[in-house]
């Protein structure tokens, strides 16, 4: 079975799990991104990547933030909420300042595009999305959109940057997914490791 693990902010909690499961040190060595444990085979994803490889089956089964299978509007089966890196994805602006509200078209900043377009299209407001790939926060700051969309955990980064949350538009926890094909044809194998994933997940 094939496993795809995130890299980035999610990567030690999740790599924590599977160091429980097997009792021993589980980190992918120096810059392989391939790490082979009894049985399994663990590929080292970016964050974004994991649904991709997912969904075109080349994992059976991967973990990654709910905001990205959204974002992606990725075909899989999301199997169980780890509970991990969780956060909203809100719509932020400068603070005090809800002009944007008043406008007839507005634009927005955002990584998450599609979660965004979707939003605004859904309350019938128009909005011109911008997409960026981080640092979202800079974009009202200097004009170039009334608001972002964008992860908000503590609010820090907003705060230190003057801005402020105005709308919650969903909230985001790691997930497990599953490859539909896989589920159907190693259904025995996946319970099987969602259960250990389940049971060392906080413990
Ligand atoms: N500040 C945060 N607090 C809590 N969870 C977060 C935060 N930022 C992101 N996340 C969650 O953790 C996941 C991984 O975030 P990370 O920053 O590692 O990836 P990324 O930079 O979005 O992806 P990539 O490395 O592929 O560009 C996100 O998809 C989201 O679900
Ligand atoms: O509410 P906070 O706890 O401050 O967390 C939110 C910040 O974390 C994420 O950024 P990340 O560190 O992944 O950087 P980037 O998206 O700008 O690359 C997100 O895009 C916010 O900027």
């Amino acid at each position: 079975m094939i496993v795809a693990l995130p890299k980035g902010r999610i990567a030690n909690e999740v790599l924590n799990i599977f160091k429980k499961i097997f009792n021993e040190e589980f980190e992918f060595e120096n810059r392989k991104l391939i790490l082979k444990k009894a049985g399994f085979t663990f590929l080292n994803v970016r964050n974004w990547d994991v649904a991709t490889y997912v969904q075109k089956q080349a994992a059976d089964i991967g973990v990654v933030g709910l905001d990205v299978i959204t974002e992606l509007n990725s075909d899989v089966l999301e199997v169980l909420d780890l509970g991990l890196g969780k956060c909203r994805v809100s719509v932020a602006g400068v603070k005090g300042d809800n002009s944007y509200k008043n406008k007839t078209e507005i634009k927005v900043a955002s990584k998450l595009s599609n979660i965004a377009k979707n939003y605004f299209s859904k309350k019938g407001i128009p909005a011109e999305i911008i997409k960026l790939n981080g640092s979202i926060e800079l974009a009202p700051l200097v004009g170039l959109s009334d608001v972002i969309v964008d992860i908000v955990e503590t609010g820090n980064t907003l705060r230190e940057n003057g801005l402020e949350e105005k709308e919650v538009i969903m909230h985001s926890s790691a997930r497990v997914i599953v490859n539909k094909n896989s589920f159907l044809t190693k259904k025995r194998e996946i319970l099987d490791l969602i259960e250990k994933i389940k049971e060392k997940n906080g413990s």
